[in-house]
């Protein structure tokens, strides 16, 4: 771990971020190398390989807490779940308990990592637009604190089971508000047309919860929406929050039944690249906050416990990638593309949402950038670009580049695609750095292949 930055570098520093080449929080540079939540990302490079995936525990800890200070205790009734489809691995689960928080899973696999980590059941919310028995078996006889029901289907199949296995299963109804989120069309959930939750404004909310309500085997505990990730704006959270509330008014006056709980979900935007404008937290939370009391107030209801979701904001800015820069080619006129070792599998998301990062040549950080190039992945793929205009300085091949906010949806969304190995996971904890995620070898890329015995060719 590093300690301790020269006033000149500092001096460096200011002149890099005025150029305006990545914002630098959580960076410095020493000398020429780049330091990420105080470690040196060239000295990690070097020691781990590259593609490596880097995540600061303090950081993940420091937005946990944030979140405590500023949502659970100013807010009484409130629950946070992480949802862990941004980032799970047994270390990562661990991180969460002890900060005290719940969890989001979406999938067998996910509510298993949390079991292996002996992770608390009772405060997981178990997700999903299309459960299988099996999952919803593994769920039941867990115990998981809540099962978020997708569609009236589920309702029938979590009765039977409840039934069978003599459980009473505390759920809480997805809902669709009809309600788009201002972000890339894959990630927006909200809107009437979604395969996520129950729509709202065509009445079949209705039979749902009175199915729900009628079973012996099923507590319904509330309702819960997602409008979609990545948002920057609060509106959407409390436009959603006055049309739900309208159900629990419904349901209070038609069938005498109190709504307790109250989920919106996640999706709270962070830093990708300069054109976010980043907002607090609690731009978010308190608007939600306010919103559920003074609806609740207006509509004469009573105020539900309050759960979010976040995943993104809780690993994202924690995580950085770093890669070797292999070929440089220059189009005249055209463009430099710089290719690095990794790419499309260890991060999908420009690919899949056109989503915009940024990057700092870790072994250059006190060079002044003064031109733009484009960061290719070495993928058999021409999308496979991380990103189209980055400015940097002098870059060749050898160079390590630090690819920015890549702790969500990285990790989790790795492939094997061209059989790329999976890089490691590394994680800087106070006093050292341990290797969390092992990086694959070539042995693990054909671990679970057969060849059938007709197939064998004679030597
Ligand atoms: C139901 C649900 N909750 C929470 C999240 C977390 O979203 P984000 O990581 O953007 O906070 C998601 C993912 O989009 C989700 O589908
Ligand atoms: N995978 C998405 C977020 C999850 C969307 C699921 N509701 C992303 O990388 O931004």
């Amino acid at each position: 771990m590093i300690v301790g930055i020269t006033v000149a570098t500092l001096y460096i520093l200011r002149l890099i971020s005025l150029k305006g080449a990545v914002r630098m929080e959580k960076l410095d540079c020493i000398g020429s190398n780049l330091i990420f939540a105080d470690y040196d990302a060239v000295e990690l490079a070097k020691k781990y390989g590259t593609p490596l995936y880097v995540l600061s525990e303090n950081i993940i800890r420091e937005k946990c807490r944030k979140i405590k200070l500023d949502f659970l205790n100013r807010y009484p009734n409130t629950k946070v779940a992480y949802a862990s489809k941004a980032f799970l691995t047994l270390s990562m689960c661990k991180i969460i308990e002890s900060e005290g928080l719940g969890l989001d899973v979406v999938s067998g696999g996910e509510l298993y990592t949390a079991l292996k980590a002996d992770f608390p059941m009772d405060k997981v919310f178990f997700h999903g637009n299309n459960k299988s028995y099996e999952e919803l078996q593994m769920a039941i006889s867990n115990e998981v604190g809540r099962i978020v029901v997708d569609n009236f289907d589920e309702i029938e199949i979590i009765d039977d089971l409840a039934n069978e296995m003599k459980k009473k299963v505390k759920i809480l109804i997805r809902v669709s508000p009809g309600v788009e989120g201002k972000t890339h069309k894959y990630i927006s959930t909200g809107q009437k047309d979604s395969k996520f939750g129950i729509p709202l404004l065509e009445g079949s909310i209705d039979e749902a919860v009175i199915k729900a309500i009628k079973s012996k085997n099923i507590e319904l505990m509330g309702f819960h929406f997602h409008i979609g990730s990545n948002l920057f704006d609060k509106d959407s959270y409390t436009l959603a929050i006055e049309i739900v509330l309208n159900l629990f008014k419904w349901l209070k006056n038609e069938l005498g039944f109190v709504v307790k709980e109250l989920n919106t979900g996640g999706g709270f935007g962070i830093y990708y690249n300069k054109t976010d404008t980043v907002k607090d937290i609690t731009y978010y939370t308190d608007a939600i906050m306010e919103k559920v009391s003074s609806y609740c107030r207006e509509l004469n209801i009573d105020i539900p416990t309050v759960i979010i979701e976040p995943g993104r904001w809780i690993v994202g800015e924690a995580g950085i990638t770093l890669y070797s820069v292999g070929a440089v080619k220059e189009i005249p006129n055209v463009r430099t593309y710089v290719s690095v070792d990794g790419g499309l599998p260890d991060n999908p998301r420009p690919a899949l949402y056109n989503a915009k990062y940024e990057a700092i040549v870790a072994n250059k950080c006190n060079l002044k950038p003064d031109r733009v190039v484009t960061i290719a992945g070495k993928c058999c793929e021409t999308g496979d670009i991380l990103i189209w205009d980055q400015l940097v300085p002098k870059i060749e091949r050898g160079d390590i580049l630090g690819v920015l906010s890549t702790g969500a949806y990285n990790y989790s969304m790795s492939s094997n695609y061209n059989k790329l190995p999976k890089p490691a996971v590394v994680l800087l904890r106070e006093k050292e750095e341990c290797v969390i995620v092992k990086r694959e070898t070539y042995e693990d890329l054909i671990s679970k292949e057969m060849i059938p015995e007709g197939l064998a060719v004679k030597k």
